[in-house]
């Protein structure tokens, strides 16, 4: 990629839309271009058509999805199989229709069978059954990889896709019902401590109630209270987090450097190198992981665990050495990275 290629980020509002954003201004590529969701539905065949024709971009980064934690993948199957499909069929295809150079596209480590072997490589895509509260969303993103793969095979294409683990930072999403673990314990941790404190301004403004009693009774239908904080399954479930940042670089690092016009058949029939894991190989159990934030915020009270609400797949750790051997290593460390977004959170929210 030269730094004056014509670049589109599509996302880039986003999580990590916007740390890729970041990550390509820093690295002196100057001619990005974006749309808002508003401005291009990206679910919309004719709309993308339209946009691809009239701006010809030269390098593609799809980080526009429907994506959301646990309940948000279990509660809304359908807007989360039906609207990542539309939209990557729709820019996949118009990249190859208009000659794009190369393709980055996302997709995420659930795309792994629900009991895989540990640490997950990327070969034992489509060995077993998937987690169920995702699996309309997997089955949208392994449809990506498998477009990308086919587009590569039968057309020449040069379309990468990546499976990063669950990722964190700048821009996230802190909704208490739809977000992913790390955002959602930050936001109702911190909530907890300002009713310890009776910071009630604090509570008001972040919340956006008129009155202490309507923003309490919210919060205590997400199990947040001055003395406890509601925890989701049964904490046991391990999970690996990246800094969104390190993710952004992992990426663009991977569109510098990296070709998958080599994806090749073994036998006729099994494919390699159709995609790239991106993580740090290490994980951490959700316990851990609430008492490092506890620890951080500085919360006195207790976490309480509701078996009611589901776990998910037990464990989910990616094996990177594809990606190290290529000679890319994450930077920054959990604890760091959640200091990071606290700090971004107070500052932003
Ligand atoms: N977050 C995570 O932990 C992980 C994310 N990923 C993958 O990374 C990618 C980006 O995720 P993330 O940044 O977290 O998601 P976000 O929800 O933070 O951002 C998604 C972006 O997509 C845009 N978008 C959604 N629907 C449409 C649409 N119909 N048309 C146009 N734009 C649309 C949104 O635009 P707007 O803001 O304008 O609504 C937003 O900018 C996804 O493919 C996801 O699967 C993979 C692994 C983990
Ligand atoms: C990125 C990834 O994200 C999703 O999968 P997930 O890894 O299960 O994501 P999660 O962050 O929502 O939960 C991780 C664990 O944490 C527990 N947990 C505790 N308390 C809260 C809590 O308050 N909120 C949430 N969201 N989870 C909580 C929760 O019960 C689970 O055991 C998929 O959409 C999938 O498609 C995907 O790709």
């Amino acid at each position: 990629m030269t730094k004056n290629a014509k670049i589109y980020v599509a996302g880039h509002r986003g999580l990590v839309g916007s740390a890729i954003i970041e990550n390509l201004e820093v690295k002196g590529y100057s001619n990005i271009i974006t749309r808002t969701h508003k401005q291009l539905d990206l679910t919309n065949q004719v709309e993308v058509q339209n946009f691809f024709n009239v701006e010809k971009p030269e390098y593609v980064i799809l980080a526009a999805a429907k994506v959301g934690g646990i309940v948000a993948n279990n509660v809304y199957r359908a807007d989360f199989i039906y609207e990542n499909l539309m939209i990557q069929n729709n820019v996949i295809h118009q990249s190859y229709v208009n000659g794009v150079k190369k393709l980055l596209f996302l997709g995420s480590t659930c795309i792994y069978p629900k009991t895989c072997p540990q640490p997950m490589k990327e070969d034992y895509l489509l060995t077993d059954t998937l987690e169920y509260t995702n699996e309309p969303y997997a089955i949208a993103k392994i449809a990506g990889i498998k477009m990308c793969e086919s587009y590569n095979l039968q057309y020449g294409t040069n379309f990468i896709s990546v499976m990063p683990t669950n990722l964190y930072g700048p821009n996230d999403n802190f909704d208490l019902e739809k977000s992913h673990v790390l955002p959602a314990l930050i936001r109702k941790i911190y909530l907890a401590k300002l009713l310890n404190e009776e910071n009630l301004k604090a509570v008001l403004e972040d919340t956006g109630f008129k009155t202490i009693e309507e923003a309490k009774e919210y919060l205590a239908s997400f199990g947040v209270s001055k003395n406890s904080v509601e925890i989701w399954g049964t904490g046991k479930p391990r999970r690996e987090f990246l800094w969104s940042k390190d993710m952004a670089d992992a990426c663009v690092f991977l569109m510098e450097n990296r070709d998958f016009k080599d994806t090749h058949v073994l036998n006729q029939k099994e494919v390699r190198n159709t995609h790239i894991n991106i993580g740090t190989g290490k994980d951490i159990s959700i316990v851990e992981l609430a008492e490092t934030i506890k620890e951080i915020i500085g919360f006195k009270g207790d976490l309480e665990f509701n078996a009611d609400k589901p776990d998910g797949t037990m464990k989910k750790l990616t094996d990177v050495s594809k990606l190290n051997d290529l000679g890319w290593k994450y930077n920054t460390s959990l604890e760091d990275g959640i200091k990071k977004l606290f700090k971004w959170y107070i500052a932003n929210k």
